[in-house]
């Protein structure tokens, strides 16, 4: 069911990669709801499903069937073009483990190309700019190129290019997954408040369970359906070393579930 505060729906959502004998089945009838202002935790085996669902969700590849609603619109087309760039390009945001960015381009283009390529006006991207390196602690940093930033750095700034468009959703696969713990535990602060600030919804496909005790809920993924899902209330104690012991038990049970009976509930 849909309810009014839901910033996405996916139903039957399915993906099948190759043709006849080669055929993988990556994605397999997935029902996912995300709510304004949540913070999903994606995770699973290795060949779960988790990036080609990004994948789906961010317009990048075409569904084998299913559909896609965001923000309570229409359910996205993705067969058609221009709608399927406006989609990308109006509704989402997207952060990876190894950044993106142009190494050219100082941190503030590099921030500002998203609305520069939209067409938007001057004044309004060196304002909307200015804002979010604000944001992201990096006023300091702005005409700094890439090769001058630390990793973590570097993923602040690709932060605030996925996030200066406001996007409906912000879609992030691994995105501390190239930094040290210290950075990481910023990278997540820094999302955090994104979400407090911005009321900004997320999807982050991680595989690290302390990585995820930063979700409001864990979804977890096998052979490409979802197999098991719980909101971090049900996730006992405040100490996140704790709440990622838990979370991978519940990891570990999927994984060592036979297939046949791999659907938990
Ligand atoms: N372009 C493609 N062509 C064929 N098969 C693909 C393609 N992309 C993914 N697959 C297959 O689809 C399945 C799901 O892959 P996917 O990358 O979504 O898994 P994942 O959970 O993200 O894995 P990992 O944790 O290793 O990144 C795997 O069996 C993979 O081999």
């Amino acid at each position: 069911m849909e309810d009014s505060n839901s910033i996405l729906a996916v139903r039957n959502l399915t993906k099948i990669y190759g043709k006849e004998q080669n055929q993988v089945v990556a994605l397999d009838h997935v029902d996912l709801d995300l709510a304004a202002g949540e913070i999903v935790m994606i995770m699973g085996p290795s060949g779960s499903g988790k990036t080609t669902l990004l994948q789906l969700l961010g317009g990048l590849e075409p569904p084998s069937e299913g559909r896609i609603k965001v923000t309570g619109g229409e359910w996205q087309n993705f067969y058609l073009e221009p709608e399927v760039s406006h989609y990308r390009r109006d509704m989402i945001g997207f952060v990876f483990q190894f950044f993106n960015l142009i190494s050219s381009l100082t941190a503030e283009e590099n921030v500002a190309l998203p609305l520069i390529l939209a067409g938007q006006p001057k004044k309004k991207v060196a304002a909307l700019t200015e804002e979010m390196l604000h944001l992201v602690g990096l006023s300091e940093r702005s005409k700094h190129r890439p090769a001058e930033l630390s990793g973590g750095q570097q993923q602040r700034v690709a932060i605030a290019r996925a996030l200066i468009h406001k996007p409906a959703i912000l879609l992030a696969d691994e995105p501390t997954g190239n930094l040290d713990s210290s950075n990481s535990a910023d990278i997540l602060e820094l999302l955090l408040s994104m979400r407090d600030q911005l009321g900004q919804s997320m999807l982050i496909v991680t595989h690290d369970p302390y990585v995820a005790t930063y979700g409001d809920r864990v979804v977890l993924f096998r052979d490409g359906r979802i197999v098991d899902e719980y909101s971090a209330e049900h996730i006992v104690g405040n100490d996140r070393n704790e709440r990622s012991i838990y979370i991978l038990e519940r990891l570990q049970a999927i994984s060592n579930k036979p297939r046949s009976h791999q659907v938990l509930a």
